[in-house]
């Protein structure tokens, strides 16, 4: 649950943890660590699989055979090396080389040969399953994969995806792109991914969590330098480990804000309910729901704490618009005259706001910009919103979360496995947190109120939003010890009001 990453070096500088890179950024890394430190590519290479190796070790110990695809490019060389170890140290291990031998250059052709120096030997043929092996390295493509996956490689990916074994990729899993975290065509599903030097930031959004399992760092002995000479592209969010500050004994309910939820058209009144009750859980002072006349006393009694109140004029939730501090508009909105006319007196006020679901789907209509909200779309709704496919969105989600805040101002968050909050700074950080279990209807709403219910405490815009979405997914995956099947929105707010308080 969640991203699980660790660092595998004592000399890693923690700062570093959370900074992320594309692959030209690490490459530029690899050439500083090489030309001004003075490590040779050889000797990072040999840390490389060096470090590899002792992953295999510590996570399988008891492994006797491993198997290793290497492909023709430094990703096969860092593979001969993890072999050479493993045969040294007198595991059973056989090397498939998709690329032949006579085509590798540099230092992965030197690898090779202090591979069989060692005495290691090469199979000739890429067999149609690996079974027999504990372990599968795969060094097929890292991040020199410049081009949709086919042919041979495409079919070895497929027969990698077929072994029950542990499979541990080399810097990325062979196929996903590093710096988007979309598959180019298929991709190696790993159950570990060891990465040098610097982390990958296509390996923690959109289908890179999938394919990478667990992600362990290595810098391969590099000083922090290394790291320093070049800008990161993304940031990781830090894990939820402490509350929100502690409540001055004098506090009153003044004091935490008041979110108005707008939402909840005929038969959706659920949605509207639970961002206010997610408000509610994080610690708003007082939450009052805009809805439809017909559900105001139906929410009134399953919920006595919200304040709900039927709206059908502008000039109604105008009237509760100015007892309001926070808006929160969209939750079960829909699309009809009634919601596009309550959005517009949202529009028309000054107050911070969190937009989601119709919301989304009528700006994506006629567009807006706004400084002080948080947009909260999934890809479907991002992709309306930018006018693409979905399959677009999630072809390169970091790209699209900066288009998303561009196009319509203050914060935006891409939801989805590994979640994006991109801010004014331009800078997109990535959630650890949340689970497959999350994706089922409510979340959605739930993350709204929880963000607006932040920004009712003061949080300002881009805070409310990155700590609304690592907090929304530590719910959730609290929420989800109990099963990721089956998790209802609503398991979230006993964690939620948990979390607030650690
Ligand atoms: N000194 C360095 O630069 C270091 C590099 N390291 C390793 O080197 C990797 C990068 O090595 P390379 O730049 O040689 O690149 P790769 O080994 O990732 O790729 C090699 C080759 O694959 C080809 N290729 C790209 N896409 C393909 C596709 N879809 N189908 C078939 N072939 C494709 C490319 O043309 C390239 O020649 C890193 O991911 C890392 O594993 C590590 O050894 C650490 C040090
Ligand atoms: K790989």
């Amino acid at each position: 649950m969640g991203t699980a990453y660790r660092v595998m070096s004592e000399r890693y500088s923690r700062s570093f943890q959370k900074d992320l890179y594309r692959a030209e950024d690490v490459r530029a890394m690899d050439r500083y660590a090489i030309d001004t430190v003075g490590i040779a590519g050889i000797e990072l290479m040999r840390r490389a699989g060096a470090a590899a190796f002792a992953a295999v070790r510590e996570r399988w110990s008891g492994a006797r055979t491993l198997s290793a695809i290497c492909g023709g490019g430094n990703n096969g060389g860092d593979a001969y090396v993890v072999a050479r170890l493993a045969h040294e140290a007198g595991m059973d291990v056989r090397v498939y080389p998709v690329s032949p031998p006579a085509n590798l250059k540099g230092d992965a052709l030197t690898a090779y040969r202090d591979y069989r120096a060692a005495g290691g030997e090469i199979l000739d043929f890429i067999p149609a399953d690996f079974e027999g092996a504990e372990v599968l390295v795969d060094g097929l493509l890292g991040t020199g994969l410049d081009r949709e996956v086919g042919g041979l490689y495409a079919d070895v990916i497929r027969a990698v995806n077929r072994f029950s074994g542990h499979v541990m990729a080399l810097d990325i899993p062979s196929g996903l792109h590093a710096d988007t975290g979309s598959a180019l065509g298929v991709a190696v599903r790993a159950g570990l991914t060891v990465t040098f030097i610097g982390l990958k930031r296509g390996l923690f959004t959109g289908e890179g969590p999938e394919y990478a399992g667990e992600v362990v760092f290595a810098d391969l002995g590099t000083p922090p330098e290394v790291r320093y000479s070049v800008e990161p592209s993304a940031m990781l969010l830090p894990p939820w480990e402490r509350g929100l500050p502690v409540r001055p004994r004098y506090a009153h309910k003044g004091h935490f804000g008041h979110v108005l939820v707008v939402g909840g058209d005929c038969g959706y009144s659920g949605a509207a309910r639970m961002a206010a009750e997610a408000a509610a859980r994080v610690g708003a002072g007082l939450i009052s729901i805009a809805t439809r006349k017909a559900h105001a006393d139906s929410l009134n009694l399953t919920r006595p704490e919200l304040m709900c109140h039927g709206v059908e004029t502008p000039e109604e939730l105008r009237r509760l618009m100015a007892r309001a501090t926070v808006i929160a508009v969209g939750p079960g909105l829909g699309r009809s005259e009634w919601a596009k006319k309550l959005l517009d007196a949202v529009m028309d006020t000054g107050l911070p706001a969190v937009a989601d679901a119709d919301a989304l789907n009528l700006l994506a209509e006629n567009p807006r910009i706004r400084d002080n909200w948080v947009i909260t779309p999934h890809p479907g709704e991002a992709a309306r919103l930018l006018a693409v496919s979905s399959g677009e969105i999630q072809k390169d989600r970091f790209d699209a979360v900066r288009k998303l805040r561009e196009r319509f101002g203050g914060v935006a968050v891409l939801k989805g496995s590994g979640s994006l909050v991109c801010g004014p700074d331009g800078l997109p950080r990535v959630s650890t947190t949340g689970n497959p279990g999350m994706a089922s209807g409510g979340m959605g709403d739930v993350l709204t109120g929880v963000i607006a219910g932040l920004l009712a405490q003061g949080s300002d815009l881009f805070a409310a939003a990155a700590l609304g979405v690592q907090l929304h997914g530590a719910a959730g995956d609290e929420a989800a010890k109990a099963g990721e099947r089956g998790l209802l929105a609503g398991d979230l707010m006993d964690p939620l009001r948990r979390l607030v308080n650690l």
